[in-house]
């Protein structure tokens, strides 16, 4: 299972948390990574950790102020990126354009979507993963993968009758290991999660649950 922590811009020491992050991935089999805020990639990706970013834009080298550049993202030490979270919405050519950017820069891309219609036009851009993520339960703490099954089963055949090589991702909710395994017995390749991790008061031991039975 693929664990993917967002720190969103919660105010988590995103270093403490990465080291965290790190230090549980060598102790288990499954994949962890850290997705800090933009201006934290470069001090993360230092750590070690696989270190994602949240979001890049549909851009080229060029006279775009303000905006994610893939390749900065990359150089900062990024392996992969979210794009269209639920908190960073983008249209439909905008993902697409997005997908195509991450890709000139090599880095790994998971297109977030709502629902499993919205997953199966996510995974016909060509990600590598697609994220389900039912925009009510996020920060909630009830657990997506257990409070509505049918929205990750429903997610993983729709991208499965796109390309089967896309991996499918759950998120919202998601903060123990119960929840990871309810996840993988739906079908999903990992989990996206961010509050049971960035906003614990030990996010070692936060993350340590998550990954016990994997
Ligand atoms: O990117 C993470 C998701 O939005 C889930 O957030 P959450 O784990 O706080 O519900």
């Amino acid at each position: 299972m693929f664990v993917l922590v967002n720190l969103k811009t919660y105010p988590c020491d995103p270093v403490a948390v990465a080291e965290a992050v790190r230090d549980v991935d060598d102790t288990t089999d499954a994949r962890l990574a850290v997705a800090p805020a933009a201006s934290h990639i470069e001090r993360v990706a230092e750590t070690g950790v696989e270190t994602w970013a949240q979001h890049v834009d549909p851009i080229d080298h060029g006279s775009n102020t303000g905006h994610a550049l893939a390749e900065h993202v990359a150089d900062a030490g990024a392996a992969g990126t979210l794009v269209n979270h639920s908190e960073q919405r983008l249209k439909l050519a905008d993902i697409d354009g997005a997908v195509r950017a991450a890709d000139r820069a090599d880095l790994e891309t998971i297109v977030c979507a709502n629902n499993p219609a919205q997953i199966g036009a996510a995974a016909a851009l060509g990600p590598d993963a697609v994220a389900v993520e039912p925009p009510e339960l996020i920060g909630t703490g009830t657990p997506v993968s257990q409070a509505d099954p049918d929205v990750v089963e429903n997610a993983v055949a729709a991208a499965a009758d796109v390309d089967p090589d896309v991996s499918v991702l759950c998120g919202a909710g998601i903060s123990t290991g119960d929840d990871v395994v309810a996840a993988g017995d739906l079908g999903a390749g990992g989990v996206l999660l961010a509050s049971g991790v960035a906003k614990a008061d030990d996010p070692k031991a936060a993350l340590e649950d998550l990954v016990a039975p994997l």
